[in-house]
């Protein structure tokens, strides 16, 4: 069985003015285990929709989503959150900006457990610590008793994607967490997300507008437009493929509608 499964899966909104809205549209798709997936498309195509019916922060009104066997369109937040990591396009959504990195991090180890639990603040805790971070050379090694809100955002993404993996999820989703980033510390952040993906051997969905991101890293591209999925590319595909015939492929979603 496949590790995360949408069967036939829409939502609709009201939209303000009356009517409905369909975002996403008996969508159909499965991710094997340790895999990465990226999700491209056009604007307004869903790609949001998708990501909140998996974290549920919003009820589907039809389908079945599972993730490893299990039916999660249906299961608390709390253990949805358990399962699932997440790393967002603003580098300060998902972290306590007044609070220091270390202290971030041994939030995110705690998240899921028994609430009242005391930080436990050690020394050795925080060498270890210290030790992991001074991998990526970004000087997040010396940066540890600083408040999330002062580092670079480049640093605060590698803060972000440590948070959200530090548990080992079962899926981690990477929401355009490059897009805010100029495009040098972009690339390093992507590869860094690369490296950690592959030695946690990381099931991944990402939503990403970088399509040479989306051909270097994913093993399997989904493209998204009014909320189905119209077309999608597997590894043996996706070599062959350049930017411009992505690129061209969504433009011509894109004028297809004019
Ligand atoms: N809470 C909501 N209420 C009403 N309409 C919504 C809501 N959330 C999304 N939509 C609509 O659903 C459609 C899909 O939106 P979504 O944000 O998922 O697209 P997207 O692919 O992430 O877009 P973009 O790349 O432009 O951010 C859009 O028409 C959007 O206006």
């Amino acid at each position: 069985m496949a590790h995360v499964i949408f069967k036939n899966v829409s939502k609709n909104f009201q939209r303000k003015t009356g009517g409905l809205i369909t975002s996403l549209d008996q969508v159909n798709f499965s991710i094997e285990e340790g895999s990465t997936t990226a999700i491209i498309g056009t604007n307004g195509a869903g790609k949001s929709t998708l990501f909140n019916a998996l974290t549920r922060q919003i009820d589907i009104n039809s389908g079945e989503i599972y993730l490893s066997g299990q039916r999660i369109d249906q299961m608390s937040l709390s253990k949805v959150v358990s399962k699932i990591g997440q790393v967002f396009q603003n580098p300060s959504h998902g972290t306590a900006p007044r609070m220091t990195v270390f202290e971030n991090l041994v939030l995110a180890e705690k998240r899921g457990e028994k609430r009242g639990l005391a930080l436990s603040l050690s020394k050795k805790k925080e060498s270890d610590l210290a030790n992991y971070l001074s991998k990526f050379h970004l000087d997040l090694e010396n940066r540890l008793d600083v408040p999330i809100e002062f580092l670079s955002g480049g640093q605060r993404q590698i803060i972000s994607l440590i948070m959200a993996t530090l548990k080992q999820p079962e899926l981690l989703l990477l929401d355009e967490h490059t897009a805010a980033l100029d495009p040098r510390t972009a690339r390093q952040v992507m590869e860094i997300t690369q490296t950690m993906v592959r030695d946690f051997h990381l099931t991944t969905l990402m939503i990403t507008h970088h399509l040479a991101d989306a051909i270097k890293y994913a093993d399997q591209i989904l493209v998204l437009h009014r909320g189905r999925i119209v077309n999608s590319h597997q590894r043996d595909e996706i070599t062959h493929l350049s930017t411009t015939d992505l690129y061209e492929e969504l433009e011509n979603l894109n004028t297809s509608e004019e």
